[in-house]
């Protein structure tokens, strides 16, 4: 079993996507976890995965620990009741927004400075385009960034606890203040999630003969497109300063595009275009790797599988067996073809022992 920094027992108020996902990871590392849910259909659903056990109405707890994983409209309120109900714990939240949350907290008069000083905001970079907890997973945190933003009155053992949660289920932490999170969400987050949405809305009419040539340049721009509404429109208003203002860029680039496309032929248009594709590639080649790595630090090796079950789990057990880490893999389907491309990320390093390994065991690498 995986060790952990944390004793337990650990309370998760919110057993959705996120929040079976940690009592999930929790659990699997061996301690005592609590669910709780308004929808009974939510907490049963993350008992049945091994995410915890439900809390009933008349069970006393004395948590180590409380993860509020509700949605963000209603967080200020759990956590502010969950910091009363249990004076002895560290709470923390997950919501991807956090100024917001904070102000509501420090603005509630039911909370004194040893209350607020066992609260922690925190945000895990990671999720799905998926609700609810049958979509959780217990790796789903694993080498992700996980913000911590403590605030002025957050205690140093309550930031611990919180970091020690985090470290536990494979993330690695940072810290920022409530403000620089927020805008550097919008960035990174919440822009992308609007421009896939935008991109994705374009299909509404779009004729059918056109859509069966997808590949995989729309579905890489569109996946989040499919995130959950509820959640967005929240998170979307929640943070809507920091938003404008990247969208006013993104206006502005659009705004000249549509100029130049206008006129494709006069005197600099190409160069402009370029000017627009280049600055692309700069901005794309500036995204860290998997553990905070430079881009690109990994080296690709692709593998031809069949279509037929059973096969990805053969080849990730014969790379295990030759002690090769996999550090990211994709999988790519030709549409009406019996046959995927597995993209398997593995240390530069490592390559060409991996192609030898693959290729002597009559695995088809292409390269
Ligand atoms: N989905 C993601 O990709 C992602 C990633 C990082 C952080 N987050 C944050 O995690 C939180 C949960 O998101 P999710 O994707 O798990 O959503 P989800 O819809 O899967 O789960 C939310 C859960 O909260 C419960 N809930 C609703 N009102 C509640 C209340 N008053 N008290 C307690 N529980 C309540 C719901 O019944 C539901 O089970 C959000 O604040 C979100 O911003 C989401
Ligand atoms: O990968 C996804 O599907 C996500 O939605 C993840 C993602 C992100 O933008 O990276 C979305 C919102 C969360 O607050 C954190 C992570």
């Amino acid at each position: 079993m995986p060790a952990t920094h944390l004793a337990g027992p650990i309370l998760v108020i919110g057993t959705g996507l996120l929040g079976a996902s940690i009592g999930l990871g929790l659990s699997q590392r061996g301690l005592s976890v609590w669910l709780q849910d308004p929808s009974p259909t939510a907490q049963t659903v993350a008992q049945d995965i091994g995410a915890g056990r439900i809390l009933t109405t008349d069970q006393r707890l004395a948590p180590e620990l409380v993860v509020v994983g509700a949605p963000p409209d209603v967080t200020a309120q759990v956590v502010a009741q969950a910091l009363l109900d249990y004076p002895a714990a560290t709470v923390l939240d997950i919501a991807s927004v956090k100024s917001s949350i904070l102000a509501a907290l420090l603005a509630d008069d039911r909370l004194d400075a040893a209350a607020l000083a066992r609260y922690v905001g925190t945000h895990p970079m990671a999720g799905r385009e998926k609700s609810g907890p049958a979509a959780a997973r217990g790796e789903l945190f694993t080498s992700v960034p996980w913000v911590m933003c403590s605030h002025e009155r957050t205690s140093p053992e309550s930031l611990k606890t919180a970091e020690a949660m985090a470290i536990d289920l494979g993330a690695t932490v940072s810290r920022m203040k409530a403000k620089e999170h927020d805008e550097s969400v919008a960035l990174i987050s919440h822009f992308p999630q609007v421009a896939s949405s935008m991109i994705a809305s374009r299909l509404l009419n779009a004729p059918g003969h056109a859509l069966a040539l997808a590949g995989n340049g729309l579905r890489d721009t569109t996946r989040i497109a499919a995130s959950d509404p509820k959640l967005w429109i929240q998170i979307l208003s929640h943070n809507a300063p920091a938003l404008v203002d990247i969208l006013h860029g993104m206006r502005d680039d659009l705004g000249r595009l549509i100029g130049t496309l206008e006129e494709p032929s006069a005197p600099g248009a190409l160069l402009d275009l370029a000017q627009l594709m280049g600055e692309g590639n700069a901005g794309h080649a500036r995204i860290p790797g998997k553990h905070g790595a430079p881009p690109q630090a990994f080296a690709l090796v692709t593998v031809v599988v069949q279509d037929r079950p059973g096969q990805i789990s053969a080849l990730l057990s014969d790379i295990g067996a030759a002690g090769i880490n996999v550090e990211d893999l994709r999988m790519e389907h030709s549409a009406g073809h019996q046959v995927g491309l597995v993209d398997v990320s593995v240390i530069p390093g490592r390559r060409q022992e991996l192609i030898d390994v693959l290729t002597a065991l009559e695995w088809k690498v292409v390269q």
